[in-house]
């Protein structure tokens, strides 16, 4: 009772008195020993969702984030729709800082779908398949160093806020008193690459239709891997493997009731902050070598590449000419610099752009996805191209995924890529790569083969020879 009576009075006044807005935000910095990744691991342990993992690369800011009174999927999840939707609301914030921290307050938080036409229904994907956005009620972020709880709470006429707020912040309690979860050792895991000879074929069939059809200069083919162990895949487990064997990736994982997509991608789509569009071309790759020396050649060799040389070219091209038509202003192209994850490196080539007029950082974000790292050129062509030849569903893999914070129109999204889906005990594994005039076949399923590495390692799968 006494806690109760202590947390009332820390209500910040005027958020018991406002009304009429659609949602009450109050952020909060907090000494807080648990950080967003230990949370993640007991929300997700017990299931409560939506949910949603995220951090970025330089670990410089994370979040855990859950429950929601609004959530969107299907049709209403394009990104056209959250743009709307993000729109038509009235937010009430409160908050001790002066500017909003980072991916704290009213967010929506989630991923849309590769191909926003598709409308499928799947089993694979379940209700994430044509993307999933929520506004979470409970957000533990960590920024900069610092910790933040955001709760966010919908209007509703018969509202008491104060209650409302109180019954959160005693679930947001309860879970602190929880133990960190730990994990069974895997059972055998089965892993199978799906249709790989139809896969080389469709890459030979792309290749011809490349040369016939001069301006059809890129698409990117994807593939898939199934896998399947005798217990259910667990989350937290799978990102906690993934963050202990790899650096400088994001990390994200996204649940909406038992289906869950995970990802350690290397690839920022968009971070707008107020005054920048911050964004990344990421295409050609090599592996990395098993002696500094060898890794040292194989990066060189990429560097110097024509036909990856090209591949990341034609990316670079389209993002600048987008931001510029956006924001008005020149872009001078770098060369591109040798990104090196765990298994594999790529061109980088980082591009930022001043945000000079008031353009919807949706707007950008649907304007550049998908950029040909994981469509094609030119964008409807190699769409085309793939609504009528690749037999999977992407779902959300190779689409925008991350954080939008409504009060400022700000965030950030990667592109959801060296990632998979799980649900129960199966799941599947996703990788693509550029197909352009002179790709071999059997040279692209080695690439997609070590791209599936890094989700083969965060289950605990037997890494085979590449070139098997
Ligand atoms: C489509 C994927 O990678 C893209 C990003 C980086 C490099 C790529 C490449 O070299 O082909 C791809 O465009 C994937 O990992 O599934």
């Amino acid at each position: 009772m006494k806690e109760k009576c202590l947390f009332t009075m820390m209500i910040p006044s005027e958020l018991l008195t406002t009304t009429k807005h659609d949602y009450y935000s109050w952020i909060m910095p907090l000494d807080c020993t648990d950080t967003p990744f230990t949370f993640y691991q007991k929300v997700s342990k017990k299931k409560l969702t939506p949910n949603m993992y995220w951090e970025t690369p330089d670990q410089a800011t994370q979040f855990c984030a859950w429950g929601t009174e609004i959530f969107m999927s299907e049709e209403q999840a394009s990104l056209t729709a959250i743009k709307e939707f993000s729109e038509r609301l009235s937010i009430y914030q409160s908050t001790t800082e002066g500017l909003l921290p980072e991916a704290t307050g009213c967010l929506l938080v989630g991923g849309s779908a590769f191909d926003q036409t598709d409308n499928e229904p799947s089993e694979t994907w379940g209700n994430l398949a044509q993307g999933y956005f929520f506004v979470p009620t409970i957000i533990l972020t960590k920024t900069h160093g610092q910790t933040y709880l955001t709760i966010n709470i919908k209007h509703d006429d018969h509202l008491d806020l104060a209650t409302a707020f109180e019954k959160r912040f005693s679930q947001f309690e309860a879970l602190q008193k929880h133990p960190i979860p730990s994990y069974q050792t895997d059972s055998t895991l089965e892993t199978e690459e799906v249709s790989t000879q139809n896969w080389m074929s469709l890459v030979n069939e792309t290749v011809a239709k490349i040369k016939a059809q001069p301006d059809l200069t890129k698409v990117v083919l994807a593939r898939e891997t199934a896998v399947k162990q005798a217990q259910a895949f667990e989350p937290g487990k799978i990102i906690k493997q993934l963050k202990q064997q790899q650096a400088s990736t994001y990390f994200f994982g996204l649940s909406s009731g038992d289906y869950t997509f995970i990802g350690a991608t290397p690839e920022r789509l968009l971070k707008a902050t107020e005054n920048e569009l911050v964004t990344a071309s990421i295409a050609g790759s090599t592996p990395r070598g098993a002696t500094e020396l060898e890794d040292q050649k194989l990066g060189n060799a990429l560097l110097h590449d024509q036909k990856n040389r090209e591949e990341h070219l034609i990316v670079v091209k389209r993002i600048i000419q987008e931001l510029e038509q956006i924001t008005q202003t020149e872009i001078h192209a770098q060369d591109p610099v040798l990104l090196k994850n765990r298994d594999i490196q790529h061109l980088h080539l980082p591009i930022v752009a001043k945000r000079t007029n008031a353009i919807h950082f949706l707007e950008v974000v649907n304007q550049l996805h998908p950029t040909p790292a994981l469509g094609g050129e030119p964008k409807a062509l190699a769409l085309e191209w793939l609504r009528q030849k690749e037999p999977l569903q992407r779902g959300l893999y190779g689409a925008p995924i991350g954080w939008y914070q409504l009060t400022t129109d700000q965030g950030e999204f990667a592109v959801g890529i060296r990632s998979g889906v799980f649900h129960g005990e199966t799941g599947r594994l996703f990788a693509g790569c550029g197909i352009v005039a002179d790709s071999q076949a059997e040279l692209e399923r080695i690439e997609t083969k070590v791209k599936f590495r890094p989700m083969l390692r965060g289950i605990g799968g037997q890494l085979d020879d590449i070139s098997k």
